[in-house]
């Protein structure tokens, strides 16, 4: 395990009460405002004490409580990226990266500031200084500075949180690159169901600082219990995929464990493997093969759960293929259709709802 979290703490009214294994990759620390996302990162970096528990980082024990034991921020060997950037304003970008380098341990090896600029897409900019670049380019010099620390684990609290749309959607192809390039674990904060989708392989689920669920990124995010911490208009799927052909009219086209589906053109090459969000709003249901529809997409699906809410709504979750899939319907729908668990149905998902930013890469 990359990290193992087991820390109970408590604020005036507060109780933080957190127990969760990462593995390798991406763990993305999920839930609302103020349900102890930041005091658990804060904890693994070592700027909270919490009043009891354990806290191991790649195998060596930074915190724990039993034995009166923590070790200091810095020799936690953690790479921290925030909500802003923090740059030095007055420095480079190259001089900004290379600070990082400063609180690498000696002998410590890693990517050299080149690699981590060409990483980063930054190698263009190195000679400018911070003023003139965009929030997703600043972020970018932030992640690099913190890698070139040589850091056995990242710690981002909310890092694109100050971002708009376009930025975002800028740099989470980096994000990924990131992920699947460095092999470095990374401990992300965010309440931006987007954002984890697109980059999570594992998501623990807090709430009111407790862990309400973990897992891998497809099962958390498809199971219809998450409705309540997501959002019923965030709920939806997350695929892996593989992209097999590009047609001429527009339309990529992607393999699912369960079928093909085509979508709005994209930009990865035809081989690449990636994942895509199909929310549980844009999936409609039919019990018969829909014949005559404009809708270019249609899986087979078996029913596995339905889960009511307070208004008149409906999550269906299904099995297709390999993974699971969630409909949104409404309850007069599910009833009309005699939905139940395994019972089989077509999921139609119209072709241009899947908006860019739910597909991986690019
Ligand atoms: N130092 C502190 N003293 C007192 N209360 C605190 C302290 N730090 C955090 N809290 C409280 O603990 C709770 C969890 O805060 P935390 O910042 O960890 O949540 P969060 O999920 O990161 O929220 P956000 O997304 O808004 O940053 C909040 O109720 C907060 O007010």
């Amino acid at each position: 395990m990359s990290l193992v979290v087991d820390i109970r703490h408590a604020f005036g009214g507060f109780a933080l009460d957190v127990s969760f294994e990462a593995p390798a990759g991406i763990t993305a620390l999920f839930g609302r405002s103020g349900s102890g996302k930041t005091s658990v990162v804060n904890a693994v970096a070592g700027l909270l004490r919490p009043r009891e528990g354990r806290i191991v980082v790649e195998g060596e024990t930074v915190f724990d409580a039993g034995a009166r034991m923590s070790l200091p921020p810095h020799r936690r060997r953690l790479g921290y990226v925030f909500q802003d950037a923090r740059l030095f304003p007055h420095l480079s970008l190259r001089q900004n990266l290379t600070y990082g380098l400063r609180f690498a341990p000696r002998g410590a090896s890693g990517p050299s500031p080149e690699e981590v600029a060409e990483l980063l897409g930054l190698t263009a900019l190195l000679d400018r200084r911070p003023g003139a670049l965009s929030g997703g380019e600043k972020q970018r010099v932030a992640i690099g500075r913190a890698l070139l620390s040589r850091p056995r684990m990242l710690l981002m609290d909310e890092p694109l949180a100050a971002l708009d749309a376009a930025r975002k959607a800028e740099i989470l192809p980096y994000l990924e690159r990131l992920r699947d390039r460095t092999g470095l674990p990374i401990l992300y904060v965010s309440h931006a169901v987007p954002e984890v989708a697109r980059l999570a392989t594992t998501v623990v689920v807090l709430d009111h600082g407790k862990v309400v669920r973990a897992g891998p990124a497809e099962r958390v995010l498809s199971d219809p219990d998450m409705v309540r911490q997501i959002g019923v208009r965030e709920a939806g799927a997350v695929l892996p995929a593989v992209v097999t052909r590009h047609h001429a009219d527009g339309l990529s086209e992607l393999e699912l464990s369960g079928g093909r589906v085509f979508l709005p053109a994209f930009d990865l090459a035809p081989g690449e493997r990636t994942r895509v969000r199909i929310l549980a709003h844009d999936v409609i249901l039919s019990r018969e093969a829909p014949v005559g529809l404009s809708a270019l997409n249609i899986l087979p699906a078996t029913v596995i759960a339905l889960r009511e809410g307070s208004g008149p709504g409906v999550m269906v979750q299904m099995q297709c293929g390999e993974d699971r899939l969630l409909a949104r319907i409404t309850r007069r729908s599910a009833d009309a259709l005699a939905l139940a668990p395994g019972v089989g149905v077509h999921a139609v998902i119209k072709s241009v709802s899947v908006a860019r930013i739910d597909i991986g890469g690019g």
